[in-house]
């Protein structure tokens, strides 16, 4: 989908990182139709929420399956197939060619999209060097990105920080999805890479991944509504 071609609305993608089913339940009903796209990650599609997929889409809700899959490729392939039968919108993989060409060979003829993880929000310079890599943030974005582009995958994760280059290497071929979100005045938390709503859909985030500042607040709905306005700005 060419990014003129997202509703606004469709842009803000919730985290729905919550400890179980009726909690998630709850935040969706508080959050009404000021969301319509959620992220199931980690922690709700261990506690039995993997269900909650199908329900949401059925609802008319778009739902991101936040796995990111890394395994060999007949195992993610397999993974891959049992996600698309959900009818989830996204599912990660992590951005490793033998990951990402079994993820997106499985998915095909299926309406499931494929977004290949570059390097993880909560890492800087420091932290790749850390874990063996020779190259910094920006430069390992960038040939994960240019890797993905080559086997077909349908979008990137990134931080927005990462967008405007991503945008110069991948042109409107590919959905960049960004969490890493940070409303003026939030609490950063764990995140490295982070921008505002604003300022990442004006370098050229397509979806914007929000979790905390939203989930955390003590209106959530009024959280979403903030953020979503910022978006309508920033499109002009
Ligand atoms: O690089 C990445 C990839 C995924 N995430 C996920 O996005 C949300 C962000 O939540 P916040 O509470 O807004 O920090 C979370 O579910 C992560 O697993 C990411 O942050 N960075």
């Amino acid at each position: 989908m060419q990014p003129a071609d997202i509703a606004p609305k469709d842009r803000l993608i919730v985290a729905l990182d919550l400890p179980g089913v009726t909690e998630a339940e709850a935040m969706v009903a508080r959050l009404g139709d000021s969301v319509s796209f959620y992220k199931i990650g980690y922690q709700l599609a261990y506690a039995g929420g993997l269900p909650l997929v199908q329900q949401l889409a059925k609802s008319g809700k778009k739902v991101f399956v936040d796995l990111k899959l890394h395994d060999i490729g007949n195992t993610v392939a397999r993974g891959v197939e049992s996600v698309a039968k959900l009818g989830a919108t996204f599912l990660t993989v992590h951005a490793y060619p033998q990951t990402m060409k079994a993820a997106v060979e499985a998915r095909s003829g299926s309406g499931l999209k494929i977004l290949a993880v570059t390097v993880l929000t909560s890492y800087d310079d420091g932290d790749l060097h850390a874990a063996g890599y020779r190259l910094n943030v920006s430069d390992l974005v960038e040939a994960r990105a240019q890797q993905a582009q080559v086997l077909g995958v349908d979008g990137l994760v990134s931080s927005p920080e990462e967008a405007a280059a991503l945008r110069k290497i991948v042109g409107h071929q590919m959905n960049l999805v960004t969490p890493g979100i940070r409303p003026a005045g939030a609490a950063t938390g764990d995140q490295k890479r982070i921008m505002t709503p604003a300022r990442a859909i004006a370098a050229g985030a397509d979806y914007l991944v929000v979790g905390r500042p939203i989930t955390e607040a003590a209106d959530p709905r009024l959280a979403a509504d903030a953020v979503q306005a910022e978006i309508k700005q920033a499109l002009g």
